[in-house]
């Protein structure tokens, strides 16, 4: 479950009147999420979810909305934050940040084909585009300065070869990071997270890509990454499938081809995305922040998938 703080009509009712988005139909909890309480909030004029936040702070979360409102100007399908009648997206219930956002319709495909996989291609292409002239700023939260004050807290929990592997990976991208072709590549706002859970389809049709609250200012190469590792990836050897894979990388390129200097660092930032979410969950795992996080993600699964991206030194483009 994760309605960490209850609300009931009443409370809702009291915060819609301050829209003018009608009066309150329906009101039902979202189990699923370890982040934030959820709602699904139906009205007379439409549907919405309402989120309060309960880990970031209200200053963080200006990013996040007026780049969710950004894409959604630019017709890029992700939920857009409501404004009130004083025109504030972020708004505040029971001490907690909140904000109310459109409900895209449909489910995640959680074993897509190669068309699903061809439609975040293009997708992500496009936000890429469309977040160029997005004004804030703010840096991925999730990037190397934390993995690098995560990691030494989770080493006491791993076997010898585990920590070799990762402080190796971390060494290999801290290199990486400091080099002139790794800093020159091109980065803009980017959602950090688009995992198959983060995306709804209606009839083998992308509906939208949701929970933008890891976005921030990256490698458009690394969100493209985080995106292959998840959506192409074959379970059990944690290899990437070539037609997923080729699906997902020949659709995004016909919106935005991939320059030279990106096509080369691509396998690193595949290892870069693994590393981070490897070591995610290995936080959420050994570190639980409270008692709220209920089932964390399975650390093993990213440990499997960064081992395999540096066994392998695949040439992706064999498959493009
Ligand atoms: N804008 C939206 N439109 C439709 N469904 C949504 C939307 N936002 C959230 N949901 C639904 O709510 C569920 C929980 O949301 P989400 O995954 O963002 O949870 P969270 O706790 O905020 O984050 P996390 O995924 O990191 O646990 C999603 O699986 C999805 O079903
Ligand atoms: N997508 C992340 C969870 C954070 O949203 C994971 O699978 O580890």
């Amino acid at each position: 479950m994760a309605v960490f703080t209850p609300l009931d009509a009443s409370e809702v009712e009291a915060f819609l009147a301050r829209f003018d988005l009608g009066t309150l139909c329906e009101l039902q909890g979202i189990a699923s999420g370890i982040e934030n309480t959820n709602y699904f909030v139906t009205t007379t004029r439409g549907r919405f979810v309402l989120t309060l936040f309960e880990r970031l702070s209200a200053e963080q979360l200006p990013f996040y909305l007026r780049l969710m409102h950004h894409l959604a100007a630019h017709a890029i399908p992700v939920p857009d934050p409501m404004a009130d009648r004083e025109g504030h997206i972020l708004h505040r219930i029971k001490d907690k940040p909140a904000a109310l956002v459109t409900r895209l319709p449909g489910h995640s495909v959680m074993q897509p084909a190669a068309s699903h996989c061809a439609q975040i291609g293009r997708c992500l292409a496009r936000m890429h585009l469309a977040a160029r002239d997005y004004p804030l700023q703010q840096p991925n939260l999730r990037g190397l300065a934390w993995q690098q004050q995560t990691i030494p807290r989770v080493l006491p929990y791993m076997s010898a070869g585990q920590r070799a592997l990762i402080v190796n990976e971390l060494a290999h991208q801290t290199a990486l990071a400091a080099t002139s072709a790794h800093a020159g590549l091109p980065r803009g706002a980017v959602h950090a997270d688009l995992f198959r859970d983060n995306a709804l389809f209606e009839n083998d049709r992308l509906t939208g890509v949701f929970d933008w609250y890891f976005a921030g200012v990256d490698s458009w190469i690394f969100d493209l990454a985080v995106a292959l590792n998840d959506w192409c990836i074959d379970p059990p050897s944690g290899a990437l499938e070539s037609a997923r894979t080729r699906a997902l990388l020949d659709a995004y390129q016909r919106e935005r081809p991939l320059q030279a200097d990106e096509r080369a660092l691509l396998p690193d930032a595949l290892r870069a995305a693994a590393l981070r979410f490897w070591t995610s969950r290995l936080a959420d795992y050994h570190l639980p922040r409270d008692a709220h996080l209920l089932t964390p993600h399975d650390p093993a699964h990213f440990e499997r998938v960064l081992r395999q991206r540096v066994d392998a030194e695949q040439n992706l483009f064999a498959f493009a």
